[in-house]
């Protein structure tokens, strides 16, 4: 199968890799100009990983579009709706895409499916790829689980098709709005874990991996999901990558904000919290963890005060 992939930074040059790892035919594209791809033009190398000279790199879009039928996006998620809609503006009948992608829409709330619907149009098919997994450690060849969700089960059948291999085992996303909320949210619970690492109180992260997921299944419950999505992969099944792994971007900026070092690479729960905050409001759900990094990351409250806050609300029964 042919496969275009959008994007080449971290995520996006994995999925290149990937795709070509198990048999595809890859076409890479990057933006006019960018740094990436000149540094995978010069050396078919960047920080994480080496591409083989079969795959191929471009910065035209238009020969991007027409090289394959399957199209993974993998950019920042704020930058999704103009990158769609320059797409859309191409043409995009016969094609399908895959969000590799973690975040929600700022100012919105909106997930990533949605913004790519209203950007492309509404017969578009489109599905999300999401769930544990550093570039770092599917190179070495450890493999891991992810979880593949559409609108529509006979798109992420087929998805899952093409994409399984012994390095990535893949189940059926049956709760698109879990999935998405988890996927992102998880990036938020990660930069928790990081502040909670810059104090020197790992053990603390048993009991933000049972809070965290307690309040985000009530936020997914509210609008409409599967209370039990977020002990997916998508979410649950994605802390030890985000909220452990020392490859974690998310958790990373937790942890320099808290000793002081600036972190420079995307971060997305940064953003995600935000849009979190939104959804918190417009769902009437308290989410304590996600407004206490928000405080802490946007209105650059104390860190060790927000903790001591966040530990003296009102004591209340676990499952409430
Ligand atoms: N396990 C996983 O599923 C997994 C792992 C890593 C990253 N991700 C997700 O992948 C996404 C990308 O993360 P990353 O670490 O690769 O980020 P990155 O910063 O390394 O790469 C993002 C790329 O998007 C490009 N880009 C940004 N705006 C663009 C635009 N308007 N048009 C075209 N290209 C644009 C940038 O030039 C860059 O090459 C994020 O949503 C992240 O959460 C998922
Ligand atoms: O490095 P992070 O924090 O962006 O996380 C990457 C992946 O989502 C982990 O599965």
């Amino acid at each position: 199968m042919k496969v275009t992939v959008l994007g080449c930074g971290r995520w996006g040059t994995f999925h290149a890799w990937y795709a070509d790892h198990i048999g595809h035919d890859v076409l890479l594209w990057g933006r006019k100009g960018s740094k990436h791809l000149q540094e995978l033009k010069e050396t078919h190398k960047n920080e994480y990983l080496e591409l083989p000279e079969r795959v191929a790199l471009t910065d035209d879009i238009e020969a991007a579009l027409a090289f394959a039928d399957t199209i993974v996006i993998s950019i920042s998620s704020q930058q999704l709706r103009s990158f769609v809609g320059e797409l859309a503006a191409l043409g995009l009948a016969g094609k399908r895409f895959v969000l590799c992608m973690k975040g929600l829409e700022i100012g919105t709330g909106k997930r990533l499916t949605t913004v790519f619907r209203e950007a492309a149009g509404e017969n578009i098919p489109v599905a999300v790829w999401v769930g544990p997994g550093h570039v770092q450690d599917f190179t070495r060849g450890i493999p891991n689980c992810m979880v593949i969700a559409a609108a529509d089960m006979q798109l992420t059948k087929e998805l899952v098709e093409a994409f399984s291999s012994p390095l990535i085992r893949f189940y059926y996303g049956e709760d698109l709005l879990g999935t998405e909320i988890g996927a992102a949210a998880k990036n938020v619970v990660g930069l928790a874990a990081g502040m909670l690492d810059g104090f020197g109180y790992g053990s603390l992260k048993g009991a933000l991996m049972a809070r965290g997921t307690r309040e985000l299944s009530r936020l997914i419950e509210k609008m409409g999901g599967d209370k039990m999505t977020v002990y997916g992969l998508s979410h649950l099944g994605d802390y030890e990558a985000t909220l452990f792994s020392p490859h974690s971007n998310n958790r990373r900026f937790g942890e320099d904000l808290i000793t002081g070092k600036p972190f420079a690479k995307l971060a997305e729960g940064v953003y995600t919290v935000e849009a979190l905050m939104d959804l918190a409001r417009e769902y009437r759900v308290e989410l304590p963890i996600c407004e206490t990094v928000y405080e802490i990351v946007h209105n650059h409250q104390d860190p060790k005060d927000q903790l001591t806050q966040l530990f003296m609300r009102s004591t209340k029964s676990e499952l409430a």
